[in-house]
């Protein structure tokens, strides 16, 4: 009986090279299909090649097919710097960040969604990061979720058909121990056909506060996910399911005196992620 030869350490690392040059070859493969897609996407006339819903269920089934050593943080953070860098190269762009709530995890934040071909750009309040956007071709911009009230209404600028809509809430894997946990919102102008809507957002604006809104809400998947003064009334920022309708969510508001109900973004439905082991 013949013994297979033992694996010395030389075998396996040329094992190692043979996997990582396939692994490039199938990058450089990769880039190749963009400049088809460019053409089939139109991105230079919408601007922005960003497909939030695509890239959500791109993470979502990665994160389900993975297993073995290598730690999920790792898999997704590569995964993200490719998508986002594909993204880049159809059409450049940078992402604009409010540090107001500091700059290190908004830093972290963009750099494990984005990578670092991408340019990060810092601004000291969300205006200046919804103008930014507002004036570019096709750039990004991230807020905190978890600005406070002190942050006034930040989202007041997204109010507006021409003006930038939410587009993607991130991380796209949730788990309690992630890396760039920080959640944050995710904006771009108008993303009009490519726009993932399993959670809707509104503006609202009421008279008061009251209990009974929260409830109201809550009877038709909907939350109030920020709150601020408003001179005299009280902004609502209201995140809902895709599948209410928007006067479900007037009738929610309307006990508490609803003065304006505008929709201001969507994105995808949250991943929540469990490790098995
Ligand atoms: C390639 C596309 O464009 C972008 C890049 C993606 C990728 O590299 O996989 C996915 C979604 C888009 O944000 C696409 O629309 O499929």
């Amino acid at each position: 009986m013949t013994q297979a030869a033992p694996t010395t350490l030389a075998d396996l690392r040329s094992e190692i090279d043979r996997i990582d040059a396939a692994m490039h070859g199938l990058l450089m493969e990769r880039s190749q299909i963009i400049e088809t897609l460019i053409a089939i996407k139109k991105t230079q006339v919408s601007g922005s090649a960003f497909r939030p819903g695509r890239e959500a269920d791109m993470m979502k089934r990665l994160a389900l097919r993975h297993q073995g050593l290598l730690p999920l943080d790792t898999v997704e953070s590569i995964w993200r710097i490719i998508i986002a860098t594909f993204t880049f190269v159809q059409a450049n762009y940078s992402v604009h960040a409010d540090i107001s709530g500091g700059d290190a995890a908004m830093r972290d934040s963009a750099r494990f969604h984005f990578g670092f071909t991408v340019p990060f750009v810092t601004h000291e309040d969300a205006r200046a990061v919804i103008a930014a956007v507002a004036d570019s071709a096709g750039d990004l911009g991230i807020f905190r979720m978890d600005l406070g009230a002190s942050a006034g209404v930040w989202w007041r600028d997204l109010i507006g058909p021409a003006q930038p809509k939410i587009i993607a809430r991130l991380p796209f894997i949730e788990r309690p121990d992630h890396p760039a946990g920080t959640p944050v919102y995710c904006i771009a102008k108008p993303l009009t056909d490519a726009a993932v809507r399993e959670i809707v957002l509104y503006a609202a604006r009421v008279e008061r506060w009251s209990e009974q809104l929260r409830h109201g809400l809550a009877q038709h998947l909907a939350e109030v996910s920020a709150s601020a003064a408003d001179g005299s009334h009280l902004a609502l920022l209201v995140a809902a399911s895709g599948e209410t309708p928007v006067d479900a969510i007037r009738s929610a508001l309307e006990p508490a005196g609803l003065k304006e109900l505008t929709e201001i973004g969507s994105h995808a439905a949250r991943f929540a992620f469990k490790s098995v082991r």
